[in-house]
């Protein structure tokens, strides 16, 4: 009999992973459940158990904030049990970045947890399900893996939660962080880190604010959508502006308008690397942007502020409070 060891639950959630081909659609459909996967996955680990549990089979763009909040429990309630070491959850691609980042702000554990999934489904000759398991169980039982967040672990490269994006449709190396890039590799049965991250500082709340849009600065945008999401009763409001985190001229009377009514407006960029500051003192330039009071989001892209100010505005409506979340995220 083997010895077991050490026990990784895996959590099913859907997405390309568990689909296949639907002759009768002429597309890709939810099909796998979490056993029928791990039945190709063959065991190939002999110092390891898995505990299989099926979360669902949603396509990444059906994941709702109520899902996340399940799903968070569900994680909770295995980290909390002394024979599990780790978990990997896998997860559509489409926006798997928005899901581990929620985890990665409201899991307060040490315990690893691993968010992966596949660019093919296993219709198609080049299904990367297996080895992207296979890479995250080797990431969730190591010893070097705790401490370090929730971690995507994607075509052998490890990620940090808060820096990851997807950055392809197709390919099967679909995920960077732009900034900083990976901390670490799985190469072959190795586990390599090459560096340390510092973790972000927790958001434990039960509430999520759901009530939060997200829009991008384009050349030439006025505030009809800022003042249509005011309206319509957004409590916040996260604008990805140019550059350092200016906005059009004709934005800004919209964001006045915004925080007027107590929507809480946070900047960021549409760049893919580097922080905003209030560095430009034009017309909608940063500073103005900063003295008629909205907050700076740091590094943050604008698909993490948004899942950050929907986590803060449900953990505090104190305006200051909000803004000290956003400028010490560690
Ligand atoms: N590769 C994938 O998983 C994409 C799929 N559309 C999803 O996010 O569910």
């Amino acid at each position: 009999m083997k010895s077991l060891s050490k026990k990784v639950a895996i959590v099913f959630t859907g997405g390309t992973i568990a689909m296949a081909m639907n002759k009768d659609k002429n597309s890709f459909v939810p099909a796998l459940t979490g056993y029928e996967i791990m039945k190709l996955f063959n065991n190939h680990f002999d110092d390891v158990e898995i505990e299989i549990v099926d979360f669902g089979n949603y396509p990444s763009p059906h994941i709702t904030i109520d899902l996340l909040k399940k799903l968070k429990s569900v994680i909770l309630s295995l980290l909390n049990r002394s024979d599990i070491c780790g978990v990997v959850v896998t997860h559509g691609t489409d926006t798997l970045e928005e899901s581990a980042y929620f985890l990665d702000l409201t899991l307060d554990f040490s315990k690893p947890v691993i968010l992966t999934g596949s660019m093919r489904n296993v219709s198609e000759d080049e299904y990367d399900g297996i080895n992207n398991i296979k890479a995250s169980i080797r990431v969730a039982i190591n010893e070097k893996s705790i401490g370090k967040g929730v971690l995507v672990v994607f075509n052998n490269k490890i990620f940090a939660a808060s820096e990851v994006v997807k950055i392809s449709t197709s390919s099967l190396d679909a995920f960077c962080s732009p900034m900083l890039g990976p901390i670490g590799f799985v190469d072959t049965d190795k586990v390599i880190f090459y560096r340390n991250i510092i973790p972000q500082k927790k958001i434990l709340t039960d509430a999520v604010e759901e009530k939060v849009s997200l829009l991008k600065t384009v050349i030439g945008m006025d505030d009809k959508l800022i003042k249509f999401c005011v309206d319509s009763g957004d409590k916040g409001i996260v604008i990805e502006g140019t550059g350092r985190g200016n906005v059009t001229p004709t934005m800004v009377e919209g964001i006045k308008y915004a925080l007027a009514n107590n929507v809480i407006v946070v900047i960021v960029s549409r760049c893919l690397t580097g922080r905003v500051l209030d560095t430009y003192g034009y017309k909608g330039g940063g500073k103005e942007l900063v003295s008629i009071g909205a907050i700076l989001g740091e590094n943050l892209n604008g698909l993490k502020a948004r899942i950050k100010l929907m986590l803060s505005l449900g953990y505090s409506n104190n305006y200051e409070e909000i803004k000290r979340m956003f400028q010490s995220a560690y």
